[in-house]
Protein backbone atom coordinates (compact mmCIF):
# COMPACT_ATOMS: atom_id res chain seq x y z
CA UNK A 1 0.00 0.00 0.00
CA UNK A 2 2.55 2.30 1.22
CA UNK A 3 4.65 1.94 -2.15
CA UNK A 4 1.36 2.34 -4.46
CA UNK A 5 0.60 5.60 -2.28
CA UNK A 6 4.04 6.92 -3.00
CA UNK A 7 3.93 6.20 -6.99
CA UNK A 8 1.06 8.23 -7.51
CA UNK A 9 2.10 10.97 -5.66
CA UNK A 10 5.28 11.10 -7.22
CA UNK A 11 3.55 11.08 -10.72
CA UNK A 12 2.01 14.28 -9.60
CA UNK A 13 3.50 15.74 -6.67
CA UNK A 14 1.22 18.97 -6.76
CA UNK A 15 -1.82 16.69 -6.97
CA UNK A 16 -3.25 15.53 -3.52
CA UNK A 17 -6.00 13.07 -2.58
CA UNK A 18 -8.63 14.23 -0.35
CA UNK A 19 -8.53 11.64 1.74
CA UNK A 20 -4.61 12.59 2.26
CA UNK A 21 -5.95 16.38 3.30
CA UNK A 22 -8.17 15.07 5.66
CA UNK A 23 -5.57 12.96 7.48
CA UNK A 24 -3.84 16.92 8.64
CA UNK A 25 -6.17 17.90 10.89
CA UNK A 26 -3.76 16.49 13.51
CA UNK A 27 -1.73 18.05 16.19
CA UNK A 28 1.13 20.38 14.45
CA UNK A 29 0.17 19.07 11.22
CA UNK A 30 -2.62 21.17 9.56
CA UNK A 31 -3.93 21.06 5.94
CA UNK A 32 -6.72 22.28 4.69
CA UNK A 33 -8.51 23.53 1.06
CA UNK A 34 -9.10 26.45 -0.28
CA UNK A 35 -10.86 27.26 -3.69
CA UNK A 36 -9.11 23.43 -4.87
CA UNK A 37 -5.88 24.66 -3.51
CA UNK A 38 -3.98 22.96 -0.86
CA UNK A 39 -2.83 24.73 2.22
CA UNK A 40 -0.17 23.80 4.58
CA UNK A 41 -1.65 25.85 7.32
CA UNK A 42 0.94 24.40 10.50
CA UNK A 43 3.13 27.30 10.61
CA UNK A 44 0.71 29.89 10.71
CA UNK A 45 -1.97 28.67 13.35
CA UNK A 46 -0.55 31.01 16.02
CA UNK A 47 -0.19 33.62 13.52
CA UNK A 48 -3.48 34.16 12.52
CA UNK A 49 -5.47 37.00 12.78
CA UNK A 50 -8.35 35.56 12.88
CA UNK A 51 -7.29 32.99 16.03
CA UNK A 52 -5.99 29.65 16.02
CA UNK A 53 -9.54 27.70 17.18
CA UNK A 54 -11.67 29.23 14.02
CA UNK A 55 -8.33 27.70 11.74
CA UNK A 56 -8.31 24.85 13.55
CA UNK A 57 -12.29 24.17 12.72
CA UNK A 58 -11.19 24.55 9.22
CA UNK A 59 -8.48 21.86 8.98
CA UNK A 60 -8.42 18.42 7.14
CA UNK A 61 -11.57 19.43 5.29
CA UNK A 62 -12.67 21.97 2.18
CA UNK A 63 -12.81 25.26 3.96
CA UNK A 64 -13.67 27.19 1.11
CA UNK A 65 -17.41 28.62 2.69
CA UNK A 66 -15.65 29.19 6.06
CA UNK A 67 -12.84 31.22 4.01
CA UNK A 68 -15.01 33.27 2.29
CA UNK A 69 -17.97 33.91 4.84
CA UNK A 70 -15.43 35.62 6.65
CA UNK A 71 -14.37 37.94 3.77
CA UNK A 72 -11.10 38.06 4.09
CA UNK A 73 -9.17 40.97 2.51
CA UNK A 74 -6.94 40.87 -0.03
CA UNK A 75 -3.59 41.16 1.69
CA UNK A 76 -4.92 37.80 3.68
CA UNK A 77 -5.20 36.31 0.38
CA UNK A 78 -1.86 37.25 -0.61
CA UNK A 79 -0.51 36.09 2.49
CA UNK A 80 -1.98 32.50 1.73
CA UNK A 81 0.43 31.99 -0.50
CA UNK A 82 3.43 31.13 1.49
CA UNK A 83 0.95 27.98 2.83
CA UNK A 84 0.47 26.86 -0.98
CA UNK A 85 1.06 23.24 -1.16
CA UNK A 86 -0.54 22.25 -4.23
CA UNK A 87 -3.97 21.50 -5.92
CA UNK A 88 -6.44 18.95 -4.75
CA UNK A 89 -7.49 16.32 -7.21
CA UNK A 90 -11.36 17.75 -7.25
CA UNK A 91 -12.90 14.30 -8.24
CA UNK A 92 -12.15 12.97 -4.58
CA UNK A 93 -13.59 15.85 -3.22
CA UNK A 94 -17.11 15.07 -1.31
CA UNK A 95 -19.22 17.43 -2.67
CA UNK A 96 -20.48 20.39 -0.48
CA UNK A 97 -24.47 19.85 -0.70
CA UNK A 98 -25.85 23.18 -0.05
CA UNK A 99 -29.24 23.21 1.64
CA UNK A 100 -31.15 20.73 1.82
CA UNK A 101 -33.78 23.00 2.95
CA UNK A 102 -36.71 22.48 0.30
CA UNK A 103 -37.67 18.98 1.52
CA UNK A 104 -39.00 20.09 4.71
CA UNK A 105 -41.01 22.55 2.83
CA UNK A 106 -42.28 20.31 0.44
CA UNK A 107 -42.56 17.65 3.23
CA UNK A 108 -44.88 19.52 5.33
CA UNK A 109 -47.57 20.97 2.86
CA UNK A 110 -48.21 17.35 2.00
CA UNK A 111 -48.94 16.23 5.51
CA UNK A 112 -50.58 18.98 6.18
CA UNK A 113 -54.36 18.76 4.61
CA UNK A 114 -53.95 15.45 5.39
CA UNK A 115 -53.91 16.03 9.11
CA UNK A 116 -56.55 18.38 8.88
CA UNK A 117 -58.51 16.23 6.95
CA UNK A 118 -58.03 14.11 9.66
CA UNK A 119 -59.38 16.45 12.22
CA UNK A 120 -61.89 17.65 10.40
CA UNK A 121 -63.14 14.04 9.60
CA UNK A 122 -63.31 14.04 13.48
CA UNK A 123 -65.09 17.36 14.16
CA UNK A 124 -67.67 17.84 11.86
CA UNK A 125 -69.75 15.18 13.03
CA UNK A 126 -69.21 16.45 16.27
CA UNK A 127 -70.58 19.58 15.34
CA UNK A 128 -73.79 18.39 13.67
CA UNK A 129 -74.34 16.30 16.69
CA UNK A 130 -73.88 19.33 19.04
CA UNK A 131 -75.92 21.41 16.91
CA UNK A 132 -78.64 19.06 16.77
CA UNK A 133 -78.41 18.83 20.50
CA UNK A 134 -78.55 22.94 20.56
CA UNK A 135 -81.52 22.86 18.22
CA UNK A 136 -83.66 20.07 20.01
CA UNK A 137 -82.51 21.99 23.47
CA UNK A 138 -83.90 25.13 22.59
CA UNK A 139 -87.01 24.11 20.50
CA UNK A 140 -87.93 21.88 23.76
CA UNK A 141 -87.87 25.00 26.11
CA UNK A 142 -90.08 27.28 23.91
C1 LIG B 1 -4.34 30.22 4.64
C2 LIG B 1 -5.52 30.61 4.97
C3 LIG B 1 -5.87 31.88 5.72
C4 LIG B 1 -5.20 33.07 5.78
C5 LIG B 1 -3.90 33.46 5.09
C6 LIG B 1 -5.97 33.93 6.66
C7 LIG B 1 -5.63 35.23 6.99
C8 LIG B 1 -6.39 36.07 7.75
C9 LIG B 1 -6.11 37.47 7.96
C10 LIG B 1 -4.93 38.22 7.39
C11 LIG B 1 -7.09 37.95 8.76
C12 LIG B 1 -7.24 39.40 9.24
C13 LIG B 1 -8.42 40.05 8.53
C14 LIG B 1 -8.20 40.14 7.04
O1 LIG B 1 -7.14 40.62 6.59
O2 LIG B 1 -9.12 39.74 6.30
C15 LIG B 1 -7.97 36.87 9.08
C16 LIG B 1 -9.08 36.95 9.87
C17 LIG B 1 -9.96 35.92 10.14
N1 LIG B 1 -9.92 34.68 9.58
FE1 LIG B 1 -8.48 33.95 8.36
N2 LIG B 1 -7.07 33.26 7.11
C18 LIG B 1 -7.03 32.00 6.56
C19 LIG B 1 -7.95 31.01 6.72
C20 LIG B 1 -9.08 31.11 7.49
C21 LIG B 1 -10.05 30.06 7.62
C22 LIG B 1 -10.00 28.71 6.92
C23 LIG B 1 -10.99 30.50 8.47
C24 LIG B 1 -12.15 29.66 8.83
C25 LIG B 1 -13.08 29.92 9.67
C26 LIG B 1 -10.62 31.84 8.90
C27 LIG B 1 -11.30 32.66 9.75
C28 LIG B 1 -10.97 33.95 10.08
C29 LIG B 1 -11.71 34.76 11.01
C30 LIG B 1 -12.95 34.35 11.80
C31 LIG B 1 -11.08 36.00 11.04
C32 LIG B 1 -11.46 37.20 11.90
C33 LIG B 1 -12.27 38.16 11.09
C34 LIG B 1 -12.57 39.40 11.90
O3 LIG B 1 -11.89 39.61 12.93
O4 LIG B 1 -13.44 40.14 11.47
N3 LIG B 1 -9.45 32.18 8.26
N4 LIG B 1 -7.52 35.73 8.44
Amino acid sequence: VRIEEQSTMASDPKSHIFEEVAKHNKTKDYWLIISGKVYDVTPFMEDHPGGDEVLLSATGKDATNDFEDVGHSDSAREMMDKYYIGEIYTAAVPLKRSYVAPQPPSYNPDKTPEFVIKILQFLVPLLILGLAFAVRLYTKEK
